[in-house]
């Protein structure tokens, strides 16, 4: 996650003022500290840096904590809140027709941003469309088409055209019953001038409502010069992160968005249509403080379970309730959580596994679990439907049949069985506490993660 570093170094420095009321001038150059030395390693330039760090020490020096504050809430608040000036609002996009014009260098992710942003106002309720101009890269043309049917929104584009001006306009024809144009342009090693002009020229043609900055958040002071010249040439109104999930910098970003004067419309967190979020300030620092955003966990979870609703209408959690809780009920709870994204993302949400409980886990403690669910999802796609139902009937020579047709070692065929008996067990003492609507209850927790269990519930060692 970007700045991550932030959150749990401050954390460590936040905590020493736990129990006091007062802090003296050496707490606060510690806690300044420590935000600088955070800040730097994640790439954000250093007038940033130290135009924070002024107003941090300057207000908790100066400002007088409410009384009865303790002191740690005072500094918290005042970090939270020059955190939130520095990265500002998000990029308004209302959810009507518009246009978004996508700009960026090669390969910081606008094609795959665009399919992203495209699923995601689909989830919305509107009808998107993608327009890929990008005649200079071969191959752009069968990803971008690729990805739009994944995420299951208009497409167009034109191979055999390679003229990306005239793709632009023909694009926002032929795409005119869509609610939401987004058009996708090239991008080059280096900001080149025919890179500007060409996109001035799709710029002129498109008439964009809102244009957009796509960034890797790896990319170090670069971003600075990139975001002027993109400015300059067609008005940058916001700024898309993308790979967070393979960094923990995304500074870059954060001074492009200073440079522009604009904010941050779209976090991207991996290569799926999916993993895309709408970047909401708030919650976004509050994760990184370690205080938790029950407003995108919540958002995660709808969507997770739409998703394998849509795939499965016939499965019924209250079946799980009337008595068989079978091999299929286990493989949609595991869906259900996949579909929320990475396990250690959705962990950041819950409040209070933020920042304790999972720094606490070894640092591969989430890759296991997902990579894990992952394998008991494949054992499964190869055991058949009799006996999903009665996984207890599974011997010993289902298990090599099961283990040879899914390409595992019989061992991870015995360790799914043993969850899921694991969870059954749990399942059964839910069936027995009381009412029908307490267990629909425990159910929907178990669901939403609030187990307990980093969102499995009652399944035990995930
Ligand atoms: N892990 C991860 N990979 C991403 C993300 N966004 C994009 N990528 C990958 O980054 C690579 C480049 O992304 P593209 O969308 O092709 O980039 P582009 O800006 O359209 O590239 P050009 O068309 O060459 O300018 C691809 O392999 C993507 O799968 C992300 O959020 N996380």
């Amino acid at each position: 996650m970007v700045l991550d570093d932030l959150g749990s170094s401050l954390r460590g420095s936040l905590d020493k003022l736990r129990g006091k009321s007062r802090i003296s001038e050496e707490d606060v150059d510690e806690i300044v500290k420590e935000i600088q030395r955070s800040l730097i390693s994640a790439d954000v330039d250093i007038s940033l840096v130290q135009e924070l760090s002024d107003n941090i020490k300057e207000r908790a020096m100066e400002e007088e904590p409410p009384a009865g504050t303790p002191a740690r809430d005072f500094v918290l608040r005042i970090v939270y809140e020059e955190l939130v000036e520095l990265i500002g609002d998000s990029t308004e996009l209302p959810l009507e027709e518009q246009t978004i014009l996508l700009a960026g260098l090669q390969g910081s992710g606008k094609t795959t941003s665009a399919a992203k942003m495209a699923w995601w106002f689909s989830t919305k309720g509107l009808r998107p469309a993608v327009i890929q101009t990008d005649t200079f890269r071969p191959g752009a043309y069968d990803q971008a088409k690729e990805m739009a049917e994944r995420a299951e929104v208009d497409f167009y584009g034109n191979p055999d055209n390679d003229d990306p001006v005239e793709i632009a306009r023909k694009g926002l024809e032929e795409t005119e019953d869509a609610d939401v144009h987004i058009v996708d342009t090239a991008g080059r090693h280096a900001l080149e001038d025919d890179l500007i002009d060409e996109i001035e020229e799709i710029e002129d043609v498109v008439e964009p409502d809102t244009s957009l900055l796509v960034l890797d958040a790896a990319i170090g002071q670069g971003a600075k010069d990139q975001a002027q010249q993109f400015d300059e040439s067609i008005g940058i109104d916001g700024v898309v992160i993308t790979k967070l999930d393979g960094t923990a910098k995304g500074g870059g970003a954060l001074t492009a968005v200073d440079q522009t004067d604009s904010s941050i419309a779209f976090l991207g967190t991996g290569e799926e249509v999916q993993d895309v979020e709408r970047f909401e300030p708030d919650g976004f620092i509050s994760r990184l403080l370690g205080m938790g955003d029950l407003s995108q966990l919540a958002e995660r979870v709808e969507r997770a379970m739409q998703q394998t609703e849509i795939e499965e209408d016939d499965w019924d959690p209250e079946d799980m309730l009337q008595g068989q809780f079978t091999l299929n009920d286990m493989q949609k709870q595991m869906e259900a959580m996949n579909n929320m994204g990475p396990l250690d993302q959705v962990m950041d949400m819950i409040p209070g596994f933020g920042g304790g409980i999972k720094d606490q886990l070894p640092d591969d403690a989430m890759d296991v679990t997902q990579e894990r669910m992952r394998k008991f999802s494949v054992i499964m796609d190869s055991m058949t439907e009799a006996e999903k139902e009665y996984p207890k009937a599974i011997g010993a020579s289902q298990i090599e049949r099961i283990a040879r047709g899914s390409g595992t070692d019989e061992e991870d065929v015995r360790e799914l069985l043993q969850q899921y008996k694991m969870m059954e067990k749990t399942i059964k003492q839910f069936q027995g506490m009381g009412s029908e609507q307490e267990m629909q209850r425990m159910m929907k927790q178990m669901q939403q993660g609030g187990g307990g269990g980093g969102g499995m519930g009652g399944m035990g060692p995930f």
